[in-house]
């Protein structure tokens, strides 16, 4: 059933709130304590609808997993190459992340898996990782354009290749990653544009061989080096970067605000948003940067500013990938134009984002112009009207990032269904209520 939300303007933001665990890195930690020999535990993880589902798998996939009472997961894996066929369909609901990175691990692992997925994640292409691991010798029936549902056959002597990324993606990466680690030899992935480095950095902490060069031509070549012994060890999972943006967005837009975010992620390849917000004009501070299990993190402290448009480069785009949505409605209530590029990825993302976020913001009475692969915001430094009701298409981001719009429109924004937002921030609505937000369900 559908769960229509409204937002309207709020109080000013104050306070300090806990944003849930980062996404890619809460998969990845199910993923490889499932793999590594021995006990993991996991604090902080995601208990977003995406994660559970991973943690489902790897169960299904012969691994011990357990939520404990404190919260923590305990995960008990079977070492490289001990994951033991599933008795059924692997549902993967809404995740991206989860299909194609669980793909790749299957893929050499001599046994049959299907996978499915909602009716999002069923529209979404397959052939990026599909085509690589069939290279590797794994085998797949899928439907027609390689969407889900599809089966595949994993192989049991998997040729190690050197792949070049015919899109940035950090799920093509790490799906060859995985199912390297199950190959003889080196597999190498060669990406021109830098995507996030979570596979890389992770597997590192749990005891694989990791290398990443320069590139002959450009970028940088990782290879990893196959059958590593990878031994159980504590992940703490960093606040998620994508799930501040949220509040920080909402923070920087009704007046009056000050928020504080303690221990979110700063991840260089996950920092494009917060560049541009600062090169917009706003008011965020990194403070107490520090290293958490190998990955950057710091306390955010975010007061309301006034935003001025800005060029965003396409190069930026890997690195804040999925905070499109949230900008563009940030750039709506700065002065002067902002332009997005190179954003052919946002198509095919849980909804088409560009076309999504185009058709609500004009809903909402702001000037935006869609191309084929750029967004054009023409803000005025007015406030936009608002008053709308926005579809989001099962799509998280695009629901989030309308609630905010409403909390500093003049007149209240209502989004068709905010079901998705447990896919990636279960808390979003009390966490922003308890900041001052005015988000209420529509009777
Ligand atoms: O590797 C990951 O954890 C992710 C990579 C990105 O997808 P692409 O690899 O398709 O760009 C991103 O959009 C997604 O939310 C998470
Ligand atoms: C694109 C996203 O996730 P996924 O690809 O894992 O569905 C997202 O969280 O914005």
């Amino acid at each position: 059933m559908a769960k229509p939300l409204s937002s309207r303007r709020a109080s000013p933001l104050a306070g300090s709130a806990r944003v849930p665990g980062d996404k890619s890195i809460s998969h990845r930690a199910l993923m490889l304590g499932a793999l590594a020999v021995g006990e993991s535990v996991v604090t902080g993880l995601l208990e977003g609808d995406d994660v559970l589902r991973t943690a489902a798998c790897m169960r299904a996939l012969g691994a011990e997993v357990e939520r404990r009472d404190d919260g923590s997961w305990r995960l008990f894996g079977r070492g490289g190459g001990g994951l033991m066929e599933p008795s059924d369909i692997l549902d993967m609901g809404n995740s991206g992340t989860g299909a194609r990175l669980l793909m790749g691990l299957v893929a050499t692992h001599p046994f049959t898996t299907f996978f499915t997925g909602d009716g999002s994640l069923r529209s979404r292409p397959m052939r990026r990782v599909i085509d690589p691991l069939t290279r590797m010798g794994a085998r797949f029936v899928s439907r027609d354009g390689g969407r889900l549902p599809l089966a595949v056959t994993g192989t049991a002597q998997p040729t190690p290749i050197t792949y070049e990324l015919p899109v940035a993606s950090a799920q093509v990466k790490s799906a060859i990653m995985l199912a390297g680690l199950n190959t003889a030899g080196e597999t190498t992935v060669i990406e021109r544009e830098a995507t996030r480095d979570h596979t890389e950095l992770m597997l590192r902490n749990f005891g694989a061989t990791v290398r990443v060069e320069d590139a002959e031509g450009g970028g940088r070549a990782i290879t990893v080096a196959g059958f590593p012994e990878l031994t159980g060890r504590p992940v703490q999972v960093p606040a998620d970067p994508s799930s501040a943006a949220f509040p920080v967005v909402a923070a920087l837009l009704v007046e009056g605000s000050e928020i504080r975010l303690p221990g979110i992620g700063t991840n260089p390849l996950r920092t494009g948003l917060y560049q541009t917000l600062l090169e917009m004009g706003a008011d965020i501070r990194f403070d107490n940067p520090r290293d958490q299990a190998g990955e950057p993190v710091a306390d955010l402290v975010v007061r309301s500013s006034r935003l001025k448009g800005v060029d965003v480069p396409a190069e930026r785009a890997p690195s804040m990938i999925d905070e499109y949505p949230i900008l563009a409605v940030a750039a709506a209530f700065a002065e002067g134009t902002t332009r997005m590029r190179g954003l052919g990825e946002l198509r095919v993302k849980e909804s088409d984002r560009l076309a999504a976020m185009a058709r609500g913001l004009a809903a909402c009475g702001a000037a935006v112009e869609e191309e084929r692969d750029s967004l054009i915001v023409h803000g005025t430094g007015r406030i936009p009207d608002g008053d709308a009701t926005v579809a989001t298409h099962f799509d998280h981001r695009i629901a989030m990032s309308f609630l905010v719009m409403g909390m500093a429109s003049a007149r209240p924004v209502r989004v068709d269904d905010a079901e998705a937002i447990d896919t990636s921030f279960p808390a979003f609505v009390q966490l922003m209520n308890g900041l001052g937000a005015k988000i209420e369900v529509v009777e």
